[in-house]
């Protein structure tokens, strides 16, 4: 393909032919792709090239020469800039049918048939999230928290998240105004000096209990006492931690949490159990969908009652305790350890004493199930974006279990995953379930049946 005559900072009339797996516009100057911020399908935009790449390249919509019927007109552009909530600029209604679409097209790229079904959305698809974690900055002098702009480190100072639960954004501003009493410095990344990186709430949606987790570069933070107390005068505060991240890295946490007052953990319900979540515990965001994701694949498993299931990838056992009373036997996979001691946990405090949690990684220990010729009636994976380790594709293939039911929240590596099984299982339909509704992130549900 030509590299078209263009350059940075040059403007342009673009015409949006599609929307990217990212919710960016896709447009062509000649053969050439450029995808777009700001720009939905169908619109013509006054555009600025931000960077022009081998094959591909960049721009940003200044503004819209035609509008699209789908576009959302009275959302901040902040959201969209700041990859908050990049989709918010597009109707609700349409971003169900974009991740439906997205699920399709990576299905045909593997070359595979699989019917998918329309995405479930909720119905107030906004102020869902239970967890926050805003990036903290010093700027003009002054501790600021907010969002990094899309694809970058530049924090855009916000108070309000759109998307997350407004008593975290109201915790969060608390917090920074309770740092900024105390004269604590928000991190400086490109001198690498300062104090805080990020501010982390969880608030649990049932019990309404808060974990706060301030992320420090460094361990020494005067009136560090004050600063717990005024902090833990709000009672929703049931757990406060500071956590020590001195390295150059993308990472959030680092390897010291220290418990500074409270409880070492939250309380919350799904499905009528309770769950205790640790700082470090994966659980999921979005708690009304996560009931929805969790029947849709309890329903898919089809139990008996006779059946050994394995829940890998089981974080702190809430799909595993939640389909434990239809099952002979549950195991949990996980390899984080905070996260399977909560499992454990999880599970007495339910009093379910069917189900038992392993710390590892599911493919070493589902590796050592196959060589011991264990039997498994049904799998349950709920992988990371990565997906499936490949070796673990061996693994089932050698253990069998009569039925998958595969939890994603990437269709790129689903599709590929099924690919691999595909030989072995009948691949039945794919349920998108919108776990994180004005973002571009898709969770889907589908079920693989034994050949
Ligand atoms: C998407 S979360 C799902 C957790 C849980 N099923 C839930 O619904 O809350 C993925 C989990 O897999 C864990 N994990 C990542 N790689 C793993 C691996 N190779 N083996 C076992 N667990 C892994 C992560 O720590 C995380 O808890």
């Amino acid at each position: 393909m030509e590299k078209p005559n263009i350059k940075k900072n040059d403007k342009l009339e673009l015409t949006i032919e599609d929307l990217s797996y990212e919710g960016k516009g896709v447009a062509k100057v000649d053969d050439f792709t450029l995808f777009v911020d700001n720009a939905l399908p169908g619109e013509v935009v006054n555009a600025v090239i931000l960077k022009v790449g081998k094959s591909y390249g960049f721009a940003k919509a200044l503004d819209i020469v035609k509008k699209s019927p789908d576009r959302v007109e009275n959302i901040d552009n902040v959201y969209v800039r700041t990859g908050i909530a990049p989709l918010s600029h597009l109707k609700y209604s349409e971003q169900l049918k974009f991740k439906q679409k997205q699920l399709q097209i990576d299905f045909q790229k593997a070359r595979l048939d699989i019917d998918v079904n329309e995405t479930l959305g909720m119905e107030d698809p906004f102020h869902y999230r239970n967890k926050a974690q805003v990036p903290v900055r010093q700027i003009n002098g002054k501790l600021t928290s907010g969002f990094y702009r899309r694809h970058s480190h530049d924090l855009v100072p916000m108070e309000d998240y759109l998307i997350q639960d407004p008593k975290i954004d109201a915790e969060i501003k608390r917090v920074r105004d309770i740092l900024r009493k105390y004269n604590v410095r928000g991190f400086e990344e490109s001198k690498n000096k300062g104090q805080i990186r990020t501010i982390m709430v969880r608030r649990a949606y049932y019990t309404g209990q808060m974990m706060v987790v301030l992320v420090s570069r460094v361990r020494d933070i005067s009136h560090y006492k004050e600063i717990t107390a005024d902090i833990m005068a709000n009672p929703e505060i049931k757990s406060l931690y500071l956590n020590i991240n001195s390295k150059t890295t993308n990472v959030i946490l680092g390897r010291d949490m220290m418990l500074l007052a409270g409880s070492a953990y939250i309380d919350d319900e799904i499905l009528g159990h309770t769950y205790r979540i640790s700082p470090r515990s994966f659980y999921q965001v979005n708690p009304t969908q996560t009931q929805r994701l969790y029947k849709l694949a309890v329903d898919k498993a089809e139990l008996t009652g006779k059946e050994t299931v394995v829940d890998a990838y089981s974080g702190i056992g809430t799909i595993g305790l939640s389909l434990a009373d239809k099952a002979k036997h549950v195991t949990g996979i996980e390899m984080v350890a905070d996260a399977v001691n909560d499992a454990k946990q999880n599970a007495e405090i339910n009093g379910i004493e069917n189900a038992d949690f392993i710390v590892g990684k599911t493919e070493t220990v589902l590796n050592q199930w196959a060589k011991d010729k264990k039997k498994v009636d049904v799998l349950m994976v709920d992988p990371p974006r990565k997906g499936l380790d490949n070796s673990l594709i061996d693994s089932i293939n050698n253990i069998k279990p009569k039925r998958i039911v595969y939890i994603s929240c990437n269709p790129a590596t689903l599709a590929r995953d099924l690919k691999l099984l595909s030989d072995t299982y009948e691949i039945g339909d794919a349920t998108p379930v919108d776990m994180f509704p004005m973002t571009n992130h898709i969770e889907s549900v589908t079920k693989l049946t034994r050949k």
